[in-house]
């Protein structure tokens, strides 16, 4: 009985929860996110709302749960194996650019509708092969039929229209992602426990030789979608650089030095320094991300406090400094290459030298909500998928620092509320 008692409670859970969220959004005068056309995108709770923007996250994973009961493993089990088909339908609808054919306004019948879509692709497609994508893709609420054979927009497709990122994530994943995804297994028997960025399933699909981010700067096209997608990735609110800049203990540092290494053009060093006028930054990146035609702008007001520079974090370090921050670096190279960025780090570190990872830690299973979960570990196969890298628990840290050198002393682990990303604070202990 006790699957019976936990729908009861799952149940109660979804009402007290929606509750919360209903009488917050009406005594604020808002409404709910929805999938008309005209509704709300996503819902207008600011996370500094705790607790129904806590209600929702638990709605998610309490109906989840739920539903999960409700189909039962047996056929729980049949969908996940056909689950693979899943995207396939946003991806011919974002190949085949239907969102710029449906009008904004009203409907359009399938018929008028495939020979917009056939004009714009110059390619013959077929109102039948048309209808059954969008009717699928209707079922994840991709579009609608609300009269019989007429189809308009939702909310959701018409976000593939105004918001380019979100387009360009959905293209790269359910597109460019679509053959490297189905290669992952391969690429694991040809190259057995590989810790190689050149030995992926990307490798297998696209047969070449190259790593991840050389293959796609070979490509203008793939280049700016993978970037536009990772803005709408970047731009979700767990990765707001407000976190970077309240979640650690800057103030701490005294009069000192941060070397931002993998820095990029210098944007968060420069929302830390904005709060932090005794900290200086050195901002390193590869030689490409600083030619007069790459290199970014330090704001004016940080010019005698920020510099932006060149180096390879694989080479010895020459920079002295109080800190050394790495912000999105590691989750990216496999533990063979984040062991070399930390040894190549040792040269410049004293005694007290802090160490201040930004990066994924993923959570022990089970301790956090079902969406957060559920992303964090998405994400660790994503890095499989593109650069055979992870993402780490808070052990693997800890264990990747000691493999290193035995001076490193991991201090503490921890996630500044509502960051998708954690702190890793090392010292060096030698001299
Ligand atoms: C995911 S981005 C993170 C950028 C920034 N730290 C942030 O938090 O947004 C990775 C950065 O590492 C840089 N990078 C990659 N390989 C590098 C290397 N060998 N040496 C220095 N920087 C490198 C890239 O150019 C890029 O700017």
């Amino acid at each position: 009985m006790a699957s019976v008692q936990r729908m009861s409670a799952l149940a109660k859970e979804i009402s007290e929860k929606t509750t919360i969220i209903t009488e917050y959004l009406t005594s604020n005068g808002l409404d709910a996110a929805s999938f008309d056309v005209n509704g709300l995108a996503e819902f207008p709770i600011p996370p500094e709302d705790e607790v129904p923007f806590k209600a929702r996250l638990d709605l998610a994973g309490a109906t989840k749960e739920l539903f999960d009961i409700s189909v039962g493993p047996k056929q729980g089990l049949r969908d996940l194996g056909w689950e693979c088909t899943n995207t396939l339908s946003l991806q011919a609808i974002w190949e085949f650019r239907v969102a710029e054919a449906v009008p904004l306004e009203g409907t359009i019948s399938y018929e008028d509708l495939t020979g917009k879509v056939e004009a714009l692709n110059n390619l013959p497609i077929g109102v039948l092969n048309l209808r059954r994508l969008l009717r699928h893709a209707m079922t994840n609420r991709i579009f609608c039929e609300p009269v019989k054979n007429q189809v308009g927009h939702t909310r959701t497709s018409q976000l593939l229209l105004e918001n380019e990122p979100l387009n360009n994530w959905a293209g790269f994943m359910s597109h460019d992602l679509w053959l490297p995804l189905a290669n992952v297994v391969n690429a694991m028997r040809k190259w057995p426990a590989s810790d190689e960025p050149s030995e992926t399933s990307v490798n297998i699909a696209y047969s070449q030789s190259l790593p991840w981010f050389d293959f796609i700067q070979q490509d203008q096209e793939l280049a700016k979608r993978y970037n536009l997608a990772m803005k709408s990735h970047g731009g979700s609110s767990g990765y707001s650089i407000e976190y970077v800049v309240k979640g650690y203990p800057w103030a701490d540092l005294g009069d000192a030095t941060v070397v931002d290494m993998g820095g990029n053009q210098g944007y968060v060093s420069f929302a830390i320094a904005e709060e932090f006028p005794n900290l200086r930054f050195v901002v390193q990146d590869q030689a490409g991300m600083r030619t007069t035609e790459t290199v970014g702008t330090v704001p004016e007001q940080l010019a005698d406090r920020v510099k932006l520079t060149t180096h390879d974090f694989f080479t010895p370090q020459t920079e002295a400094a109080e800190c050394y921050f790495l912000r999105m670096i590691f989750h990216g190279f496999s533990d063979k290459y984040c062991v070399k960025i930390m040894q190549a780090l040792v040269p410049a570190l004293r005694k007290g030298s802090r160490v201040v990872i930004n990066d994924g830690a993923l959570p022990e299973p089970g301790t956090v909500g079902y969406l957060e979960e559920r992303s964090m570990r998405t994400l660790d196969l994503l890095m499989q998928v593109t650069v055979n890298a992870r993402e780490r628990e808070v052990d693997d840290w800890t264990e990747l620092f000691a493999r290193a050198d035995q001076r490193y002393k991991v201090r503490r682990v921890w996630k500044p509320e509502r960051s998708a990303i954690s702190f890793i604070e090392a010292e060096w202990t030698g001299e």
